[in-house]
């Protein structure tokens, strides 16, 4: 059974911004994203990781992607990284980057963006004894781990966003399949990864463990645009790096990411259209809404 998203369970489950606090008390996330071909993808989830509201967001990526991302958002940290031949991230610096975080508890963002690179990446950054708080899974990094190329035994606290698409190969069916049974499939994803699954698109589903399957209604057709789903990721970790600080679970997290991201770009349909509105845009109404919410 389906339980609809409301706007006060996501008061109650979004974390706190106390008088009494630092950029520590907001936890940390490392995107491991971008790559030369898809440059834009890196920028985006940074800054919704940013705007989700955790307090040090550091961005592992090639050299031009990092440039591209600082001249946006300076306040993201920079982990440069020497280009592979396949344009993405050096599998050797994706070795050194998880020993430097091995002492810092980090969520990881990885996906977005990362190409033909995601399988290295991931290979290094999720192996056995992976050291993350948490994890956000999207895009290539869920390619990846539906073709086996790295383990599936993923970190604790691990949230995974897939399309349609993705979902299809991750559970070996075809989008007609997972469409004509998201609930199925939302939770068989939830039990086979042993994670928060998010299921995208209209009516965006979360799915956890053995748990209720909420129904995400606000979004709308604006949001069928390359970059949505790389927000969607990046306010997803930032809402699971502060969360976790304050005692939420990462189906909180996905809860709170999806209205959000959901409520934002209905706002800036208003303004903006349906048709002419950017993924970007969401970042104002997005604001707005936290606003309204207290946070
Ligand atoms: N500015 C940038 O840098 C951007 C970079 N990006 C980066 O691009 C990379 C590739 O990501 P991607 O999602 O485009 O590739 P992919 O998973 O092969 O999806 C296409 C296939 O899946 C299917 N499919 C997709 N959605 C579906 C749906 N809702 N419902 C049903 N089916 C759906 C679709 O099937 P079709 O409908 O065409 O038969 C098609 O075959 C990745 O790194 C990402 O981060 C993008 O985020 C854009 C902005
Ligand atoms: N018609 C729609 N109605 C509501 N939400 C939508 C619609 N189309 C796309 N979305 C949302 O936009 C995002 C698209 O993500 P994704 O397919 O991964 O795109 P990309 O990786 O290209 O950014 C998801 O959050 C999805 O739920």
């Amino acid at each position: 059974m389906q339980r609809e998203i409301t706007r006060e369970l996501v008061r109650r489950l979004l974390p706190g911004r106390m008088a009494e606090s630092n950029k520590g008390s907001y936890g940390s996330v490392l995107a491991a994203a971008g790559s030369m071909a898809y440059r834009g993808a890196a920028a985006l989830c940074t800054e919704g990781a940013l705007r989700g509201g955790a307090g040090l967001v550091y961005l592992a990526s090639v050299e031009p992607v990092i440039q591209l991302v600082l001249s946006r958002t300076p306040e993201c940290c920079a982990c440069g990284c020497r280009t592979a031949a396949n344009g993405g991230i050096h599998p050797q610096d994706a070795d050194a980057l998880r020993r430097w975080f091995a002492d810092r508890p980090t969520v990881l963002l990885a996906g977005p963006g990362l190409g033909e690179s995601a399988a290295d990446v991931c290979k290094a950054l999720l192996g056995r004894n992976a050291p993350w708080a948490g994890a956000v899974l999207d895009a290539d990094a869920l390619n990846a781990l539906a073709a086996g190329k790295y383990r599936g035994d993923l970190p604790a606290n691990t949230i995974m966003t897939p399309h349609p698409g993705e979902a299809a190969r991750l559970l070996g069916l075809t989008v007609p399949e997972v469409q004509a049974d998201r609930e199925g499939a939302a939770v068989s994803l939830a039990e086979k990864y042993h994670c928060v699954a998010v299921l995208k698109g209209h009516h965006t589903l979360v799915a956890a463990p053995g748990g209720t399957v909420w129904r995400n209604e606000t979004g709308n057709a604006g949001l069928a645009k390359g970059g949505s789903g790389d927000i969607l990721a990046g306010l997803t970790a930032g809402l699971l790096a502060a969360g976790l600080k304050q005692g939420r679970t990462p189906e909180n997290a996905a809860v709170c990411a999806v209205w959000l991201h959901g409520a934002a770009a209905d706002r800036c349909a208003k303004r903006r259209s349906m048709t002419a509105m950017l993924p970007g845009d969401l970042f104002e109404d997005l604001g707005w809404i936290l606003g309204e919410l207290g946070r």
